[in-house]
Parts: C-alpha cells; sequence; structure tokens
C-alpha cells in the first residue's frame, strides 16, 4: 500500500498579542493511503481547517513533519493538489466554462488542448449545456459542480476539500457526494476532507480521523470499509453514522 500523505506528531500554535499562544493542534499523527479518502471531523473550533491547510502547504506546522508524495507540502507541483473551499469562489464576471479554465491558467498546455479540456471536464460534471452561463445564473448545485470542475480541471491526484458542500441542501449534497465518489474513482485520485457531518463522513471515506478540541488532537481513527458507492440509508451506514456520532 503506497502512502500519499503521511503527518507525523504534528503540532500547532498561533501567536496572540498580550497572551500565550494558542495551541490548535497537538501531536497528530495519520496517513492517507493513495487513492483512498479521509475524512478530518470534529466539533466547531477543534483545528480542522489549520489542519488540512498545513497538509496542503498553506501553514507550515510548528512541531512535526507533513510529506505529500514524499516531499515537503509546499514543494509538491501545484497541479498535483488541488484545494476546494466552502464557498465555490468562482469569478463572477467569468462564464463557467472560462471559471473552470482558471484552473489550468498556471499549466503549460497549449491553447486547443486547454479548451478541450475544459469541455471534457465541464462534461464529466454534467454541466456542458451551462458553458456560456455566468456564476449568477447557475444553481447551488451547479455553482458547486462549476467548482468541482475547476478543482479537476488540472487532473491533480490530490484533492483537498473543507466543508466544500455544506452550503447545499440535503438532496444536491447527496448527489455531490455521488459525484466525487465516481469521480475520484474514475481518476485514481487521493482525497482528504473536512467536515462537521458524520454522514458525510461515513459516506466518502475509507478512514475518518476524530479530532477532540483544546488543543485538537486526535482522539481515534475509524475505517470504514463498505464498498462505494454507499447508500445513505443503508442500514449499515446509518448504523456507523450512528457510531460516529457518539464519539464526535
Ligand atoms: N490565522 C489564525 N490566527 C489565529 N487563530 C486562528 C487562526 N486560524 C484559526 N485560528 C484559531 O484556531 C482554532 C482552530 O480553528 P480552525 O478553523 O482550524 O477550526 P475548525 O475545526 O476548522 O473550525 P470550524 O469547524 O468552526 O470551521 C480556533 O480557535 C481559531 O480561532
Amino acid at each position: 500500500m503506497s502512502i500519499a500523505i503521511c503527518l507525523s506528531k504534528v503540532s500547532k500554535w498561533f501567536a496572540r498579542p498580550n497572551r500565550e499562544p494558542l495551541h490548535v493542534l497537538s501531536d497528530i499523527s495519520f496517513e492517507v493511503p493513495r487513492n483512498s479518502s479521509v475524512a478530518i471531523v470534529g466539533a466547531s473550533g477543534c483545528g480542522k481547517s489549520t489542519l488540512l491547510n498545513i497538509i496542503a502547504g498553506l501553514l507550515p506546522p510548528d512541531e512535526g513533519e507533513v510529506l505529500v508524495d514524499g516531499s515537503q507540502p509546499r514543494n509538491v507541483p501545484a497541479a498535483a493538489v488541488t484545494y476546494m473551499f466552502q464557498d465555490d469562489r468562482l469569478l463572477p464576471w467569468r462564464s463557467t466554462a472560462s471559471n473552470v479554465h482558471f484552473g489550468l491558467e498556471t499549466t503549460t498546455l497549449g491553447k486547443a488542448e486547454r479548451q478541450a479540456r475544459v469541455a471534457e471536464t465541464l462534461e464529466l460534471v454534467g454541466l456542458a449545456d451551462f458553458a456560456d452561463a455566468y456564476p449568477h445564473e447557475l444553481s447551488g448545485g451547479m455553482r458547486s459542480r462549476a467548482a468541482l470542475a475547476r478543482s479537476l480541471v488540472a487532473r491533480p491526484s490530490i484533492m483537498l476539500m473543507d466543508e466544500p458542500f455544506s452550503k447545499l441542501d440535503p438532496t444536491t449534497r447527496s448527489q455531490m457526494h455521488k459525484e466525487v465518489v465516481r469521480i475520484a474513482r474514475e481518476f485514481s485520485m487521493t482525497v482528504v476532507f473536512v467536515t462537521h457531518d458524520a454522514e458525510e463522513a461515513v459516506v466518502l471515506a475509507d478512514k475518518v480521523i476524530v479530532l477532540k478540541p483544546r488543543p485538537g488532537r486526535k482522539e481515534t481513527e475509524l475505517k470504514v470499509d463498505m464498498p462505494f458507492p454507499r447508500d445513505p440509508v443503508a442500514a449499515d451506514v446509518t448504523e456507523t453514522v450512528r457510531s460516529l456520532r457518539q464519539i464526535i
């Protein structure tokens, strides 16, 4: 089993004026096997986003080490890792296709290749008919699909997601879960995502890392050994969701 991401003994403090630094993360270690999906769950403020930002290389750990594809996160090629945020961050003055194209603008692909890649990716997320629409003309679910397409267009091997579907209604969120499972398998991607939703964790993840707050530390690691796609109302899923809720 090859390891895509490895965290060993990661700790983080944030400086505060006139107070001792805030200890946000303490001694966190876990591995993310390649082509697997790992959820980071825990109460609000326990450091989930901070941990994801450290994996993305947006923040350095103060202690411990993170390796992504065997390298320090900041040395990993930009196109290899994508980050989906809570809000879709679509540029309102750009069409859907142009927003998706944005995800290719740091790559060396030629113009024709880029256009083909954008079209293929819009097809993949079911937005081919809305290539020319502007963000304000899209529904919440469609905007989320457009953001997903922008994340996928450079064909990253690792996708980091910080509660990307939390603003969607339950039905649309469920549809996006199916899309992510399908696309992650189709492109052999490794996915790490933050959520406070136990159902989302159980439906999408092979492994769930449960954090406890102040300072954020790993309470437990739960393996979810069920075939994909997972039906959120199936008995084994709801049972696992129930037991996870008791731990969070
Ligand atoms: N840049 C920063 N400077 C100072 N403190 C910060 C910074 N970013 C986060 N914090 C603090 O670190 C703690 C963890 O924040 P973080 O956003 O990682 O938690 P979270 O588990 O993702 O929360 P939520 O579920 O509410 O999004 C919080 O107490 C927060 O106030």
